[in-house]
């Protein structure tokens, strides 16, 4: 997979050199290159930002350095990459939006700053490529580069030899529509807490079971939305009568 991300704090990338985003990228498993947004700014103080028409605080990113930046990328004619915005008024970002775009041969990230980017750069940029302006929740940040980090996470994990037990994947919160079960380690007592003797049973299918129970009452107590949005027959028939 390539990646390339366009932001003017290009170094707050630079943690993705570590641990398995670096092994991914040192096996080639994903191509990132970070691109700073003032390389398309042609003016001696290399301005990226103006007053909003209409009024209001803050400043707005102006539209010619992104034209720029993201034809420089997506040039016409290639195969487009699928334009990422991390904004706050963006689509909710969730483990399925994750799995995705780990099938996305290039994904191209905007992050916008202040108080974003002028809307006609994504109109212009949608007749061209896609375009997903993305939220991670309910709240603001300063900038879309934090977000850039969280959505390259979740999406470098799923990709192929990436996590070496791929099996990890199967059981994690999210995953089948509900939050994952407790998990435990040696030793089998910690300060008088001992570990549910189920899980020392040896007895896989009562295992099973009781992790299956497990995150059905978390995901019940925690996000009862999620509940909601699970398919019938995700429900164990004994469920169901309950
Ligand atoms: C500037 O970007 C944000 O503030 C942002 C991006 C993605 N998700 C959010 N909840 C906020």
């Amino acid at each position: 997979m390539r990646v390339d991300v366009v932001s003017i704090f290009p170094e707050y990338f630079a943690p993705l050199d570590l641990s398995l985003i670096g092994r991914a990228r040192a096996s080639g498993t994903l191509q990132l290159a970070v691109h700073d947004l003032r390389t398309w700014t042609h003016d001696v103080h290399r301005t990226v930002d103006d007053t909003p028409y209409g009024g209001g605080p803050g400043m707005v990113m102006r539209p010619e350095p992104w034209g720029e930046a993201l034809e420089a990328l997506a040039p016409p004619g290639g195969n487009p990459p699928r334009l990422l915005v991390p904004t706050p008024a963006g689509a909710p970002f969730t483990q399925a939006l994750a799995h995705e775009l780990a099938a996305e041969p290039h994904l191209l990230f905007a992050c916008g700053r202040y108080e974003g980017i002028d809307q006609r750069v994504l109109e212009h940029a949608a007749s061209r490529m896609p375009v997903t302006e993305v939220s991670l929740g309910d709240y603001v940040l300063f900038g879309g580069e934090v977000a850039v980090l969280v959505i390259l996470e979740a999406v470098t994990r799923l990709l192929p030899g990436v996590l070496g037990n791929v099996g990890s994947l199967d059981d994690e919160s999210h995953a089948h529509g509900l939050l994952e079960a407790p998990m435990y380690t040696k030793p089998a007592v910690w300060r008088g807490q001992e570990v549910p003797t189920v899980l020392r049973s040896g007895d896989h299918g009562k295992i099973a079971r009781w992790r299956r129970d497990e995150a059905l009452a978390r995901t019940v107590a925690r996000r009862p939305d999620m509940i909601a949005a699970l398919p019938p027959e995700c429900l164990d028939p004994r469920d169901r009568a309950a």
